[in-house]
């Protein structure tokens, strides 16, 4: 379908609506948007990433996922929308023009397909992947907690049947090394952005440790005026900090890899809302928080293209 008119940015589409609208995606911008497969998932599903490029090779990147937690649909609901306003506002927005005549950007909209397709089909509340543990009838691993970063450690759990599971090793879930496969033998990506729900929150590294990474001022000042921008459109309220400090310790997740392997401005949203509905916010306010998302977003793009 062409994306501009039968698909419904304002509701929760199942996987095949989403792999069809990426194809409308790419044929209406042919010149800007390609569809790079990078890998499959466990239970072999396409992994595929958006990339937005208008020409160069290698040129200096910024890496945006969404939908890592399969529960949180406001997020690949959200990379979806902003996915289509970067297409349509590139030639007309003079900031976005101008960023992508000197950077590209990567999107994987659906980080762990096993997961979002099990939520539409079996069970709604499911986080992790979809991976066999051997010795245990329970399923999956915690896609944020299987990245070579500090593993195992504080926030994360060795038992096959929790939450936050970390899986046997580092990178084990496939859809975590198809993503770090990627960002290695490209080697040029300047920031590493991961879209979560919920809480209303901006955070960067680390959350395996509470120690202040030596960038911590500078990310925080990004935050902070990337958090003011989105407040702007409809008074949404987010808070700043480390992920360690803010929330909780959570080890082996992906921001803190992206920053230790050397992508400076890396950061991770935690969308609408702060638990009234959680994680089944209702579709009403995909687009208002779309929106106000990419005010946000755009200010950490346009200081990573400055900087
Ligand atoms: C509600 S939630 N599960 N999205 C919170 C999310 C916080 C986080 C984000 C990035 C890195 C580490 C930790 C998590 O526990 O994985
Ligand atoms: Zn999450």
């Amino acid at each position: 379908q062409r994306s501009g008119s039968e698909y419904n940015f304002g509701s929760y589409q199942r996987l095949e609506a989403i792999y069809n609208w990426m194809d409308t995606l790419v044929a209406e911008h042919p010149k800007l948007v390609t569809k790079v497969l990078i890998g499959s998932s466990y239970e072999n599903r396409p992994m595929y990433v958006l990339k937005f490029s208008t020409g160069g090779t290698n040129r200096p990147a910024i890496w945006i996922d969404t939908g890592i937690h399969a529960r949180e649909w406001v997020s690949p609901a959200t990379g979806i929308w902003t996915a289509n306003k970067i297409a349509v506002d590139y030639g007309k927005d003079a900031s976005l023009t101008s960023l992508l005549n000197t950077m590209d950007i990567y999107m994987l909209l659906l980080a762990n397909p096993d997961g979002y397709s099990y939520t539409h089909d079996n069970d709604r509340m499911w986080r992790k992947t979809r991976s066999r543990s051997p010795g245990s009838n329970c399923r999956g691993a915690d896609p944020n907690r299987n990245w070579d970063s500090g593993f195992g450690g504080p926030g994360t759990s060795r038992n096959p049947c929790s939450d936050l599971y970390h899986g046997p090793s580092a990178n084990s879930e496939v859809e975590v090394s198809n993503v770090v496969n990627l960002i290695k033998a490209h080697g040029n990506f300047k920031s590493f952005i991961s879209v979560h729900a919920y809480s209303q929150l901006l955070m960067y590294p680390h959350g395996y440790s509470c120690k202040d990474i030596p960038d911590m001022a500078e990310l925080d000042t990004v935050g902070q005026a990337a958090v003011k921008k989105l407040a702007s459109l409809y008074g949404t309220r987010y808070e700043v900090g480390s992920i360690c400090k803010i929330i909780y310790p959570a080890s082996g997740g992906s921001i803190d890899w992206a920053y230790d392997t050397g992508i400076k401005y890396s950061f991770a949203f935690e969308l609408r809302d702060t638990g009234l509905s959680g994680f089944l916010l209702p579709a009403n306010q995909i687009i208002p928080t779309a929106s106000e998302t990419w005010l946000a977003l755009k200010h950490i793009m346009e200081y990573v293209r400055d900087n």
